[in-house]
Parts: structure tokens; sequence; C-alpha cells
């Protein structure tokens, strides 16, 4: 009720001890605050804000057209609403090193409980489509490091993205993710690993937790949450999976509207109304002030 009741630094500090568990954490993707509460009700490790999902939700496409503000006051919006934790998508920190370093500290002063920083160039593109380009070592080294020492909560978890794979190859990749973590990162974001044997070179060598990207319709395939805990993966993101989902049954409803002139024949594919106010905790306003609570159906 009135969101959630953990501070940031608790959700901060239960991310961590949920990365050094051993047990696979998974962070599906929240494309609103009402989604992150379905998350967190439906037992869920914590809540992944995509970056690929806030543009899309802007009606842009992932190609780095999004601010600061925008991302991070909506994953303001997205991390207060929830006792998990919340990784954010900041793309490549939106500009140069010192950016990178106002963004963290953007990040802290809402709640966030960590942010992946991407190598792309700007402007970057989704990454898992081609013709990407990745900045030299160095300069993702001075993002990196700028990033950590912005910080002002040590618990603040900064996962360092190299989208090398797919322009470099698996080693360059890991030999860049052994810089980033030297240069201050918490953790990895391999992105688009092909398979399994990619992850297992990524865990033989990377001393520190990792997270997988089990992203539709891309460069991955999709391995379930009991390859990648075998494989010794820390952490799953399903970064556009709901959005994907609540965009088709959109589009279901609206073509209904056009043919049927009704919503009848789809009103059990809804979520009911009752189930609405029990997700919101109705019941709990009602107990805050019993003199004001009247939303009987
Ligand atoms: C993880 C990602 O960065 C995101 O913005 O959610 C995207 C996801 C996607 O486009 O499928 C990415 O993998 O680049
Ligand atoms: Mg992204």
């Amino acid at each position: 009720m009135l969101h959630s009741t953990a501070t940031p630094k608790e959700k901060r500090q239960a991310f961590r001890s949920g990365l050094a568990s051993g047990k696979l954490q998974r962070f599906p993707g929240a494309f609103s605050p009402l989604t992150a509460m379905l998350i967190e009700e439906q037992g869920f490790d914590g809540i992944y804000i995509s970056g690929a999902v806030l543009s899309a939700d802007l009606g842009l496409p992932d190609i780095g057209l999004t601010t600061l503000s925008e991302v991070s006051q909506r994953g303001h919006q997205i991390a207060r609403v929830t006792d998990l934790p919340s990784l954010i998508d900041v793309d490549t920190g939106f500009g140069e090193p010192m950016n990178a370093a106002r963004t963290i500290r953007m990040l802290e002063d809402l709640g966030l409980a960590g942010c992946h920083i991407e190598d792309q160039v700007n402007p970057k593109r989704c990454g898992h489509l081609d013709n990407k380009a990745v900045v030299e070592t160095g300069e993702m080294v001075r993002r990196i490091k700028a990033a950590a020492s912005a910080r002002r909560d040590p618990d603040f978890v900064l996962c360092a993205r190299t989208d090398a794979r797919a322009i470099e190859g698996l080693d360059a990749a890991i030999e860049r993710a052994k810089a980033y973590l030297d240069a201050g990162a918490d953790m990895i974001f391999a992105e688009a690993m092909a398979d399994e044997r990619e992850f297992e070179a990524f865990r033989r060598a990377i001393p520190a937790p990792l997270l997988a990207n089990m992203t539709e319709f891309g460069k991955s395939k999709l391995l379930s949450a009991r390859t990648l805990q075998n494989l010794g993966i820390n952490m799953v993101i399903y970064p556009v999976t709901l959005l994907r989902l609540a965009m088709g049954a959109a589009e279901v409803g609206l073509k209904t509207l056009q043919i049927e002139g009704s919503q009848e024949s789809i009103l059990d594919r809804m979520q009911h109304r009752a189930r609405l106010y029990e997700l919101l905790g109705y019941e709990d306003y009602n107990r805050f002030d019993s003199s004001i609570f009247n939303f009987h159906i």
C-alpha cells in the first residue's frame, strides 16, 4: 500500500545477496509500475526496466533516443512500487564518462538498485540487431570508472554490458569483461550470447556474477531457468516478454472491437476488475481509513 516498505538500500543489499546466493535470480521486464506489482506478487526475484521497452512505450525505436530524465523518472515510478530490487538499462550512460557519473547519481537518488551500462557507440542500437559497433576498451573503462566513482551507496549494483561478441568475437568480449571488472563493475552482462557453450565460456573465465538476457526473436537461444542455473549464471532477464504479450493481446482486442463491435467475446481473456483491485490492494486502503473507503463493487 502506498508503494514499497523496503528502502532503496535494503533493496540493493537484497540484490547483492541474491547474486551471491548461488540461486538464479529471475528479473522479468516491467513495462509499468502495475506490472512490477504483478511480478512481485508472482514471486520473482527482481524487476528489470528495459530500455527497449521504455523506448517503445514512448513510440520510439531502441536506438538511443531516450533521455536520462525520461529513463530515470520512469525507472523511479516503477522501482518505488515494489519491495524487489530494480535493475535499469541506461544504454551507454547517456554520453561521455561524466554523463555516466551523473546517471548513477540520478538513479541512486531515485531508488534504483542497479543499472547496466554498455560499450556500444552512440547512438546505440538493440543488442540483437546487426551492424553494431563498440567503443575502444579504454573508452568503456573510463565510462565504468566514472560510474563506479560516482556511487555514494556501495551497495548500488553496477553492471557492465559488452556487445563485443557480435563484432570482435567471444574471446575479445571476455577480455573486455575482465577489464570492466577491473574498472569497478560488480557484474557482467554479455549481450547476445548464442547458446550454452558461450555462457559456459564466460562462466569459466569471469569470476563475477553474470546476467543472461533471454529476449525473444533475437540472436540468443532461449534457455530455461534450470539450464541457466546449471550453467552457474547468476541472474536472468526477460526484458520485453510482458510488453510483447500485452501488445499481442491489445491487438486482438482492437480487431475484435473493429469486427464484432463489442468486447463480449473476449471478456474471459481480460484481467477482471476484482483481480485488478486485489493486485492494487484496495482492501489495504480500506483499512487505512474506513471512514473514506467506499469502492465496493
Ligand atoms: C535488454 C535490452 O537492452 C533491453 O533494452 O531490454 C534489449 C532487449 C531486446 O531488444 O530484445 C537488447 O537485448 O538490446
Ligand atoms: Mg536496452
